[in-house]
């Protein structure tokens, strides 16, 4: 299997800190892959390192074969951050179809995009009117309408409701049966459990990479909640 993302001695400095120190790793194409870690471990870092927006100390990042934030990448690459980027005086549709045109994709596709995040019926409202969910449901449209080749999503599912969550998890499952490579990051262990591979992060380092079975597995627990924190602590041991 061929690697999308790969990821050599990145060291990324935050303030004073080592956010990621010496942090390697290669994400295969295809598939979805889950990045966990507890809050502040460093998985956003590593997000915008990949999409090329994070200023490095030291290492290399290539996505796709070319250095992440280079050129070739702009139309390859999509990215939701967990603010939500999208122009709050413009409708759901008028934001879909201006990210559409951006990347040479026409009105059919900003439609399709709207209707996949579930939001067909708010289409005409201004996302200044939107609640939270729908807003971030709005720029999840705006990143997916280019049809990108990797799709990194930080926490794309936070404040969505139970339903909305499975068929955003469904739809992340056909993008990667389409062939592109999904890396998306989440506190929500049900969702884990949905991924073809997990990373597990821990302060800056990776303490796990293999599927949701193998890392249950690996801690001896059915439970993947149960699982990440036999990990985390057989680490905190060792260290
Ligand atoms: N602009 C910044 N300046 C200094 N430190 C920062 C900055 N942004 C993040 N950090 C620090 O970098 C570390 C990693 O942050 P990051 O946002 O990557 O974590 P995360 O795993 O995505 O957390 P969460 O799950 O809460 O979103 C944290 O300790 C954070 O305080």
């Amino acid at each position: 299997m061929s690697t999308a993302i790969e990821v050599q001695n990145l060291v990324v400095r935050r303030g004073k800190r080592a956010v990621l120190d010496g942090l390697s790793r290669a994400v295969p194409q295809g598939g979805v892959t889950g990045l966990l870690g507890p809050s502040g471990s460093g998985k956003t870092t590593l997000m915008r390192a990949i999409v090329g927006v994070q200023v490095i100390a030291s290492g290399r990042v290539t996505v796709l074969g070319h250095p992440a934030g280079s050129v070739p990448l702009r139309r390859k690459i999509g990215y939701v951050t967990q603010a939500p980027s999208v122009y709050a005086d413009l409708t759901v549709t008028e934001n879909a179809r201006y990210f559409a045109a951006l990347h040479g994709r026409g009105p059919a596709d900003a439609d399709t995009a709207v209707e996949t995040v579930g939001l067909g019926a708010a289409r005409s409202q201004l996302v200044a009117n939107l609640s939270g969910g729908q807003r971030s449901r709005a720029s999840l449209a705006c990143a997916i309408v280019s049809r990108p080749e990797v799709l990194i999503l930080d926490e794309p599912t936070v404040g969505q409701d139970p339903v909305l969550r499975d068929e955003l998890w469904a739809h992340f499952r056909r993008l990667a049966a389409d062939g592109a490579t999904v890396l998306v990051s989440s506190h929500v262990m049900d969702e884990a459990n949905r991924c073809d591979r997990l990373l597990l992060i821990r302060e800056g380092a990776l303490i796990a990479d293999d599927t949701p079975a193998a890392v249950k597995q690996r801690a001896g627990t059915e439970d993947l909640d149960q699982a990440f924190l036999t990990l985390i602590r057989r680490q905190e041991v060792a260290s």
